[in-house]
């Protein structure tokens, strides 16, 4: 049995008064790799949204290590583990490679990290490296993911929050994406909690998935057994 390192409980949370997520729970494991699966408009989006401290639950409780998270600012977030990598990626078009990489370690607070967290990044991504001076937006769609989830590393995260890394993105970038999320978790111990259309990619890489319909949990399992089990994966994933 794993160490849970994300607990949530009961969470409501929504736009306006209708909520959006309706007494939603979840487990994320520590060193392991979570999807959250569901159709468009299942919730998924608001749960990250929830989770980094952009949307106030109305109700519930989510809590990092045993330690409560509610009411706590999203930079406050940041410098506890928990990093948030949005749909669209969050990258700043205007700003170089370099500078959008600084922004991540924004709240670390000590250059000798900055500076070592930027070389681990130029090692994971050389093509960041050559293209350091590049405005974002001169960029590939692969290549922001990659300053996207570079950026990210540079905070350090013990938790991972990735809203649809493979959107627009090629086959092979997405396998791409898929095998480093892997890599980190199985070197650094990184936990990731990843929210993905692409149904195959996420299960061939995830340890745990949570399958959310019209904002509820409708099943949470091991990724192998939604993988094999065909009528489990007809049931909740309709192939
Ligand atoms: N900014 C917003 N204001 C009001 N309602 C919103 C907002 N964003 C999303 N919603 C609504 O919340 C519900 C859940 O949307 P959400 O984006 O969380 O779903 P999702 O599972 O991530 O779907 P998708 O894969 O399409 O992004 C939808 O009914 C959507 O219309």
């Amino acid at each position: 049995m794993t160490d849970a390192l994300l607990t949530v409980e009961g969470l409501v949370a929504g736009y306006g008064a209708a909520p959006v997520l309706h007494d939603v729970d979840l487990v994320v494991p520590a060193g392991q790799i979570t999807a959250v699966l569901g159709a468009n408009g299942a919730g998924k989006t608001t749960l990250l949204r929830t989770l980094s401290g952009l949307l106030t639950p109305a109700n519930g409780r989510v809590s990092l290590d045993g330690e409560q998270l509610t009411n706590v600012a999203p930079h406050q977030l940041v410098r506890r583990g928990l990093v948030h990598v949005p749909e669209g990626r969050g990258v700043i078009g205007e700003l170089t490679v370099a500078e959008n990489l600084r922004l991540g370690a924004v709240w670390r607070r000590d250059r000798a990290g900055e500076a070592r967290g930027l070389a681990d990044v130029y090692d994971t991504f050389p093509e960041l490296a050559r293209r350091r001076r590049h405005a974002a937006h001169q960029l590939s769609g692969g290549e922001r993911q990659m300053l996207a989830l570079g950026r990210a590393l540079m905070a350090r995260p013990r938790l991972l929050l990735l809203d649809e890394p493979s959107l627009g993105l090629a086959p092979r970038i997405t396998a791409q994406v898929m095998a480093l999320l892997r890599q980190w978790r199985d070197e650094t111990g990184l936990a990731v909690l990843l929210v993905e259309q692409n149904v195959r990619s996420a299960l061939s890489v995830a340890d745990t998935a949570t399958v959310m319909s019209l904002g509820r949990v409708v099943v949470a399992a091991p990724a192998a057994q939604l993988r094999d089990d065909d009528a489990l994966r007809h049931t909740y994933l309709g192939f």
